[in-house]
């Protein structure tokens, strides 16, 4: 295990803030499987990624923690949600410091919200699991919830429910939600194991945008569900990741957009600059081997230091594109270079 390093551009200098990453944590107390594709999962030896990168984080004393969600898997039984998602949240709570988590797709089919959201710590109004917060005053995160709009997670007569599955019925002929046979491209997201960002919290994070604007704030979006169809596969992205990215293409402070779901990974930088890395998942590391990392955040970039299969990535942040129809794109496979091509754009 160790941190990939040659990054020459931070110059030494000292971070603004560092902090911890990790996603698709997915614990369960069974055997070993593999996705629906065939990619195996391993659901007791992801405890130990987690408990590696605790002790890396403390190490390290970062200032907190990032969890992109999924911390527990659909497989685990219902009778042990409850103690399997208490274990999780109790091994991030051995971090020194603030822990902000997410919810996925995971975590719904193990637990309802009113249950789910007290023990991730996420007050919320109306149980929806969105919110901001501001470590230092040069930047904000925000945190989506991509399972406001979900046919998961709310009772099964809740309006939201009804609505998810109203639209399902339009966008997938399958009688199994989750298959996207005859779906095509991007068709590909309308899947029960996705969601939307509802009317509401489309509005909300207008307002925190423009206020983040108007206090010069550098905006990095969190959510479980990418948000670009060039970093991300079809079948995993938000429901309507097109409205929300209309919203942050508006302001010129939102930098860098981070996700989970994806579990290959993946990374891009979208037509108006905007930075989109996927985070690889824990689940998918055999023993022995990791996925998780901290970024050093800058005034100009922002630094992932990643562990074995989750990848370094430097992400420099732009304030305008000079070639708008250029876009950098590579899967988590292809060889990792970003610094050197990004000429195209003027750094801040
Ligand atoms: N290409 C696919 C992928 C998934 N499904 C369905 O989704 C369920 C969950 O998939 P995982 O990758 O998390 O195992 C799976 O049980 C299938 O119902 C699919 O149909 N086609
Ligand atoms: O984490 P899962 O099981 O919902 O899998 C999500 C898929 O990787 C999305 O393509």
């Amino acid at each position: 295990m160790g941190y990939a390093t040659g990054f020459v551009c931070t110059q030494g200098k000292k971070p603004l803030v560092s902090f911890g990453v990790i996603s698709d944590v997915q614990y369960a107390d069974i055997p070993d499987g593999r996705s629906f594709l065939g990619v195996p999962r391993y659901y007791r030896n992801t405890l130990l990624v987690l408990q590696r990168a605790l002790q890396k984080w403390n190490d390290k004393k970062l200032n907190f923690v990032i969890n992109f969600g999924d911390i527990v898997d659909g497989f685990c039984p219902k009778d042990q949600s409850l103690t399997a998602v208490k274990k999780i949240v109790d091994e991030f709570s051995r971090f020194n410091g603030p822990v902000y988590h997410m919810i996925g797709n995971h975590c719904l089919y193990n637990l309802p919200r009113d249950k789910l959201l007290p023990l991730l710590n996420i007050s919320s109004r109306n149980n929806l699991a969105y919110y901001d917060f501001s470590p230092i005053p040069e930047y904000r995160f925000v945190v989506l919830d991509g399972y406001d709009i979900s046919a998961i997670g709310w009772p099964k007569d809740h309006p939201k429910t009804l609505k998810a599955l109203n639209f399902l019925r339009e966008k997938n002929p399958n009688s199994d939600k989750n298959c996207p046979n005859g779906l095509v491209g991007r068709e590909r997201r309308f899947l029960m194991f996705n969601g939307a960002v509802g009317k509401e919290q489309i509005e909300w994070l207008d307002n925190v945008l423009n206020d983040a604007k108007k206090l010069n704030q550098k905006v990095v979006i969190c959510c479980h569900l990418p948000l670009d169809p060039q970093a991300s596969s079809n079948e995993a992205l938000l429901w309507n990741y097109n409205e929300v990215m209309d919203v942050i293409h508006r302001y010129n402070c939102v930098k860098v957009c981070l996700a989970g779901h994806d579990h290959k990974g993946g990374y891009s930088v979208d037509s108006y600059g905007v930075h989109h890395r996927i985070l690889e998942a824990a689940l998918e590391c055999p023993p022995g081997t990791n996925a998780f990392g901290y970024i050093d955040l800058f005034h100009d970039r922002l630094v992932l230091y990643g562990t074995d299969r989750l990848k370094s990535q430097e992400m420099v942040l732009v304030v305008s594109c000079i070639d708008a129809s250029h876009i950098i794109t590579y899967s988590s496979h292809a060889v990792q270079s970003t610094a050197k091509n990004l000429f195209i754009f003027r750094a801040v």
